[in-house]
């Protein structure tokens, strides 16, 4: 028991920010054994922390909470990505978790989306590895055998409806300021298939060719009323509601319903796993070209006026 339970604690270690997905050690700080075992049979919740995220994991319930914290709007850099990835792969393999509620630690936005910086004014191997690191988030969470769900509790557009689309359900909160959808064309670019391939499996064919074209952003509501989103509650509900319906799910028993999800999912993952280098090829061709710098670098200036 002692021997597990340090094992998952090691596991659990705090990472240094802006680390990589390798493997990390399971059999360091050995003379520390006997005060982590007893710090680890006295608590019940775990927390760790890197740069942007936290990550709170109640062992009574096996839920974690995974809060984004990068102000002003956790826009999506590489580090955020990473870091995002390491997270979520602990968690993954920590046989005491089974359900994550990803959410936002920042007033009013969930997330931005990709940073639109990562994608200016830089060189074709950042573009690469950028893309790579939106990719390699994307199939851990969307490939997740743990029950997600997107508390989302600000505005999320973008990327950032990506990261709630991928979760096994979201839970919106009631302010019609807060609004969520793929807007790519309304900065000119275009969603990549990926995207274009789940919000499709989210709201239905003719739903998302609209919604994709006019780079369409919803408020709650509307996002109800398309299948956006799966509940709208009051601001102050987000997290219990989140809470109570991840209680809900848990009460299946995993095996099951992690090769369903894994049977509904599958298709998805492996169009991306099979195309993943010609998408990232695809991307950096699209992003360096000049009429594409222009309208994201004309977008981020309008988002700077828009903030004086
Ligand atoms: C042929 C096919 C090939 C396909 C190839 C693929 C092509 C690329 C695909 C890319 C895919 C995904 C794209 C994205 O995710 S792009 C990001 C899109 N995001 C947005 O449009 C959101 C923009 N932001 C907002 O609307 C608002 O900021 C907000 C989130 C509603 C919050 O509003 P606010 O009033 O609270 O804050 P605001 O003053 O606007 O912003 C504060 C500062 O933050 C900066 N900022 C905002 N968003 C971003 C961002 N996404 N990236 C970087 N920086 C951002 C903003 O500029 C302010 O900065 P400052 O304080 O003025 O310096």
């Amino acid at each position: 028991m002692i021997a597990t339970l340090l094992i998952q604690h090691e596991k659990l270690e705090q990472l240094p920010s802006g680390g990589t997905l390798s493997p990390y050690g399971v059999h360091q700080k050995h003379g520390q054994i006997t005060s982590q075992a007893l710090q680890l049979l006295s608590s019940q919740r775990r927390q760790f922390s890197n740069t942007y995220i936290s990550v709170k994991l109640d062992e009574t319930s096996g839920v974690a909470v995974m809060k984004l914290k990068r102000p002003p709007v956790n826009s999506l850099n590489m580090e955020l990505l990473t870091e995002f990835a390491i997270n979520l792969e602990k968690l993954e393999i920590d046989r005491g978790c089974r359900g994550v509620i990803l959410t936002s630690a920042v007033p009013r936005i969930f997330s931005a989306g990709l940073d639109i910086t990562e994608m200016c004014g830089k060189n074709a191997d950042h573009y690469g590895e950028f893309w790579r690191a939106v990719q390699e988030m994307w199939l851990k969470l969307y490939g997740s055998s743990m029950v997600t769900i997107a508390a989302i509790n600000g505005s999320s557009p973008a990327g950032g409806c990506l990261m709630a689309l991928s979760c096994d359900y979201r839970i919106i909160a009631n302010n019609k300021k807060y609004t969520i959808g793929l807007n790519e064309t309304q900065l000119g670019i275009v969603a990549p298939f990926w995207f274009k391939d789940i919000i499709t499996e989210v709201i239905g064919h003719r739903a998302a060719e609209r919604s994709l074209q006019l780079g369409m952003l919803y408020s709650p509501t509307d996002a109800l009323k398309i299948g956006l989103v799966d509940e709208v509650v009051a601001e102050d509900k987000v997290q219990s509601t989140a809470s109570a319906v991840m209680a809900q799910w848990l009460t299946l028993p995993d095996h099951a319903r992690q090769i369903t999800k894994s049977m509904m999912r599958k298709p998805s993952l492996d169009r991306l796993v099979t195309h993943r280098e010609a998408d990232i090829t695809n991307f950096v061709s699209y992003i360096t070209r000049d009429s594409i710098q222009k309208s994201l670098q004309m977008y981020m200036e309008m988002l700077k006026k828009k903030g004086r």
